[in-house]
């Protein structure tokens, strides 16, 4: 976005109330700098090309009082510029200003200014900020950037430098006393202190705070720093709070002052800026960090995809990179929040990539789903252990994965007469069947993948409730959503089977023509021809597919199955 740095040490040295004091790499590698003119110090955060848009250039984001966007003059408002504006907006800097650069390589010419100049005006009619400017410039030689230029007697605004100190910057305007709590201990242990920051506002002894999780209140009646005892503590300190009574505390809690209590959510609506090359799917898990707290977080529905180009809201299956988009997302637990207008601190998050920790997505909270306060579990009297003691064994699931044809459900079939035969109350969730009723919807894109899988998760995990021991027989392509299955089932109810037979064999076997058709461009999204497929890294049980003895198939898994009761 701002390459003003660039431009300040090109400024000729005679201006007296211009220092530039500093260039450093400490964000994110020759990213910023600082630099001051009478009365006011400014430090730049340099974006480049949108695919580095890390965490860093997000955090700047969050911090930054203007957006500049330079463009060059001879190619006027182009895509990359809109998605900077567009992102300098949803962050809610408050303040834009268009630098129309190089105007010494369209001769100075206003018409070609003033036509940019409209362009911007279409654009920031779809923007939300507190003002915005237009400013034709010469980095280079500084026309423009540091005092007016002569070659422009057509342009009658002031300088950048003249027009970045008038700006009015005053930015977070509640200044609400959020504190996050940052303990090694373990979670939910009672105490009558605790570590952490303050992210806002401030806390003064004798202030009633509030835990938001728990919703239990004390005083605060001692603040420490690292050196000494202090009266009162503001935003970004780390201090010890010492309470006048036990409460419960987690290292993830946030406390916030009791005449103003936190919400919590585990459902939300989001501006959601996917930062990452492989795109982000509905129902997939996601890791979610919201200041100190942590959540697994799925999209549970993409609203709508920001066109750049138009300001118009698209229908899209899946997320891709540089994405903009306003999306539902569930979380596995509550997390205190605000939304991103009210209290940035706790109104934006990253999403990180469960296996890889890459971060992948931003996100800025719109508003609590207000199902997320309305459904509540229902308490039943019956539990799984009344159910499980009169079948006379515990529900389990059995999670068969493998190519279309490697014999998931010839195993599985046999695998139930089996346990069918020993008295044990069983039940095969099988792909095929499933997706001719409750999966009817879905095809075999990997979003549809991801869902498909997410719904039959959610099946076996009812059915293991009811006591049952439930086979599944899906391709289950993704580890992702394995992994994620064997989370909401609970890794002691949940065992991962492998059926290994290579893809040839499969292809050989091919019962069903999918193979051929694929193969003759018939079929797009078939596994293990178009399609990928993850093999898992560490199952329970391995099955050599193309054995042909069912016998000694079964074997292996019998014992598996026996062994977790
Ligand atoms: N494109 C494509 N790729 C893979 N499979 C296909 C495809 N189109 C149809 N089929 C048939 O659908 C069955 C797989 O469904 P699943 O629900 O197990 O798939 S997945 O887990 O969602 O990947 C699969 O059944 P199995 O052969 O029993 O695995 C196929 O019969
Ligand atoms: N162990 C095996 N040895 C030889 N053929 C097998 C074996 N298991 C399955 N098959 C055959 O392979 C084909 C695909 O088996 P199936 O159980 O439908 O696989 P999947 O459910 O994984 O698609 C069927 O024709 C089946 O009879």
């Amino acid at each position: 976005m701002s390459t003003l740095s660039k431009a300040a040490d090109h400024q000729p040295a005679q201006d007296n109330n211009f220092n530039f004091k500093h260039k450093s790499g400490a964000v994110d590698s020759e990213t910023w700098s600082i630099f001051s003119t009478t009365g006011r110090e400014f430090s730049i955060t340099i974006a480049t090309a949108p695919e580095r848009n890390n965490r860093e250039i997000h955090a700047a984001l969050f911090k930054a009082n203007v957006a500049i966007i330079l463009i060059d003059a001879a190619c006027g408002i182009q895509t990359q510029a809109k998605w900077y504006a567009y992102l300098a907006s949803s962050f809610k800097i408050r303040h834009l200003i268009l630098g129309v650069n190089k105007m010494d390589q369209v001769d100075f010419d206003p018409h070609i200014f003033h036509g940019i100049e409209q362009d911007f005006h279409d654009l920031c009619s779809h923007l939300d900020f507190a003002s915005t400017a237009i400013i034709p410039t010469v980095s280079l030689q500084g026309n423009n950037v540091l005092n007016p230029s002569v070659h422009t007697p057509w342009y009658d605004g002031l300088s950048l430098i003249d027009y970045l100190t008038t700006i009015e910057t005053a930015r977070i305007t509640d200044n609400r006393f959020i504190f996050l709590v940052q303990e090694n201990n373990p979670a939910n242990i009672r105490s009558d202190r605790c570590n952490g920051m303050i992210a806002n506002g401030q806390i003064t002894i004798g202030d009633v705070v509030r835990i938001a999780a728990s919703g239990e209140i004390a005083q605060v009646k001692n603040i420490r720093t690292l050196n000494s005892d202090v009266f009162e503590a503001r935003t970004n300190e780390v201090i010890t709070l010492a309470l006048d009574k036990e409460v419960k505390i987690s290292c993830n809690d946030v406390i916030s002052a009791a005449h103003s209590p936190l919400e919590t959510t585990d459902q939300f609506t989001a501006v959601v800026i996917w930062t990452h090359a492989e795109p982000g799917l509905v129902s997939r898990n996601y890791q979610l960090i919201l200041a100190n707290q942590q959540a697994d977080a799925s999209i549970t529905t993409i609203k709508y995809r920001l066109d750049i180009n138009t300001g118009a809201h698209e229908a899209c299956q899946q997320l891709k990179q540089n994405d903009i988009t306003v999306c539902n997302l569930a979380l596995n637990h509550p997390v205190a929040f605000d939304t991103y207008t009210t209290l940035p601190v706790l109104g934006n998050f990253v999403l990180v990539d469960q296996y890889s920790h890459a971060t992948i997505a931003t996100g800025l909270i719109m508003h609590n789903l207000r199902r997320a306060q309305n459904v509540h579990r229902q308490a039943l009297s019956i539990c799984r252990e009344d159910r499980e003691r009169l079948n006379g064994h515990k529900g389990k699931v059995i999670w068969l994965t493998g190519l279309s044809g490697s014999g998931k459900s010839t195993i599985a079939n046999a695998l139930e007469k089996e346990l069918h035969s020993q008295g044990k109350r069983t039940y095969i969730l099988d792909g095929d069947n499933m997706r001719h009723g409750l999966n009817k919807d879905l095809g075999f894109t990997n979003a549809d993948r991801v869902e498909n899988i997410r719904r039959v998760a959610e099946v076996a995990k009812l059915m293991m409730d009811a006591g049952l021991i439930v086979i599944t027989a899906f391709i289950s392509p993704f580890r992702a959503e394995r992994e994620m299955a064997r989370q909401l089932i609970g890794k002691e109810n949940f065992v991962e089977v492998y059926i290994s037979t290579p893809l040839e064999v499969c292809e050989q076997r091919d019962p069903k023509g999918l193979y051929k058709k694929a193969r003759s461009g018939q079929l797009p999204n078939m596994t293990g021809i178009n399609s990928p497929y993850e093999p898992p890294e560490h199952p329970s049980l391995v099955i050599n597919g193309t054995n042909q003895n069912i016998s000694a198939i079964l074997r292996p898994l019998l014992q598996l199955v026996s062994s977790l009761q």
